[in-house]
């Protein structure tokens, strides 16, 4: 897993996921910023989380999103093994609607913070974007890009309610 030189890391407990952190990988190539995308779980697969955070800020990572569900240890046990940002995104569960989830990786002990974003497919889009907006502090191309999302966004937005 020594492959890649891309700024963010897309993580996640298992393929199940993909559908939900597919919008952080749509955001991201929205905004043209690369990525990798790969199924890493702190408990089915704890060599290779070990690995991936021992060898993440080696591999130029500058961002891991980190998204789990139900028991969702791997956001905080990542944060726990590279000083690489993390940001966490509870995906929904079928038994607790995610709620279980987002508190899996919202209450991280002091000391290892796992930036938390709210539950499902919006919380992974808000993941590409606040991984977008850490990246455009160092790339003022990427700044403006993500300038002129957030005004195309905000100009859809209409005034008025319709009722259709
Ligand atoms: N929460 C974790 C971790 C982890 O935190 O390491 N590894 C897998 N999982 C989660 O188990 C759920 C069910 O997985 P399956 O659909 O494969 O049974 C997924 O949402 C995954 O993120």
């Amino acid at each position: 897993m020594s492959n890649a030189s891309v700024p963010v890391g897309i993580i996640m407990g298992s393929q199940s996921d993909w559908p939900t952190m597919k919008e952080a990988a749509d955001m991201l190539d929205a905004l043209g910023i690369p990525y990798e995308a790969k199924i890493v779980s702190a408990h089915r697969t704890p060599d290779r989380l070990w690995e991936y955070g021992k060898t993440a800020v080696d591999r130029g990572l500058q961002v891991i999103i980190a998204g789990a569900g139900g028991a969702a240890h791997l956001p905080g046990m990542m944060a726990s093994k590279t000083r690489v940002p993390v940001i966490g995104v509870p995906v929904q569960t079928k038994a607790l609607s995610g709620v279980d989830s987002l508190y899996s990786i919202l209450q991280m002990p002091r000391g290892f913070p796992v930036a938390t974003m709210a539950i499902g497919a919006a919380g992974a889009a808000n993941a590409g974007l606040m991984a977008a907006g850490i990246l455009a502090l160092q790339d003022s191309d990427l700044a403006a890009r993500l300038d002129t999302w957030r005004a195309e966004l905000s100009a859809s937005i209409p005034q008025e309610p319709t009722n259709d």
